[in-house]
């Protein structure tokens, strides 16, 4: 589903963020990337999505080869990959429901299509009595579910997060892996960069570990230990 042979990235300012990463990731498989700060975790999963374009080497996600990707096929693309942030990135004149049937309104789906799928994502969430309010009359982790919503209203096959617990207390921050186990369940891939040692530790899964760009440990159920 995501493959990435001997991948690199050097950024313009000479530090290299990524320096040679072989990796393959399975459909339906939920992974864990953890590392230092700067290890180059977020550059990694950057590239998954396009967002950001290695200096050399190849990624096939999906089935499509990046290198020869064309520039009006990434519309495409990223509907197929859902993303959350460490600081939501909702729009915040728009409501709850606003912010999540905005993904499908840019991809022109019908207004009772966008209604249903809206409504759905919102119940999955647990925010379906909040769909009127504005993101800035939220809690952080009522927040971050509108923008899990928002990431899967799309039915992605990929979902990345990078450090989506990362503002939230501890017992938001298990809520919301809650959610993201119950879409990997329905068989959505997840790929997660985190710092939090104590979900990694308790709610096992694959664990690929980078420092320095390179990958230094890949295993199922491992720990956090960095
Ligand atoms: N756009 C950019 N331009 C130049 N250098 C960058 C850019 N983005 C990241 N870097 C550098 O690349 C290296 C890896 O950064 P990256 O954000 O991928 O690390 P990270 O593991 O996600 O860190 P953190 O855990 O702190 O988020 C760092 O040295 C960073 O300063």
């Amino acid at each position: 589903m995501i493959t990435m042979k001997n991948v690199y990235k050097k950024y313009k300012n000479g530090v290299v963020a990524v320096n040679g990463i072989d990796i393959e990731i399975d459909r339906g498989e939920f992974v864990y990337v953890v590392g230092p700060s700067g290890a180059g975790k977020s550059t990694f999963i950057k590239m998954m999505y396009r967002e950001d374009i290695p200096t050399s080497g190849d990624i096939i996600v999906n089935g499509i080869n990046f290198a020869t990707l064309r520039r009006k096929r990434i519309p495409y693309l990223r509907r197929k990959i859902g993303v959350v942030f460490q600081d939501f990135k909702l729009l915040s004149k728009l409501t709850v429901y606003e912010n999540v049937a905005y993904a499908l309104e840019v991809i022109e789906d019908s207004p009772v299509q966008i209604r249903s799928k809206v409504n759905d994502v919102l119940a999955l969430v647990g925010l379906t009595q909040k769909a009127r309010m504005f993101p800035n009359e939220l809690s952080g982790g009522e927040q971050q579910r509108v923008s899990i919503a928002r990431s899967i209203v799309n039915a992605p096959e990929i979902v990345i997060a990078d450090e989506p617990t990362g503002n939230l207390d501890p017992d938001t921050a298990w809520e919301i892996m809650q959610i993201f186990e119950q879409i990997n369940a329905h068989g959505t891939t997840i790929i997660m960069a985190t710092h939090n040692k104590d979900i990694v530790n308790k709610i096992r899964h694959r664990v690929i570990a980078i420092d320095s760009g390179i990958v230094t440990r890949d295993e199922y159920g491992g720990n956090y230990s960095l």
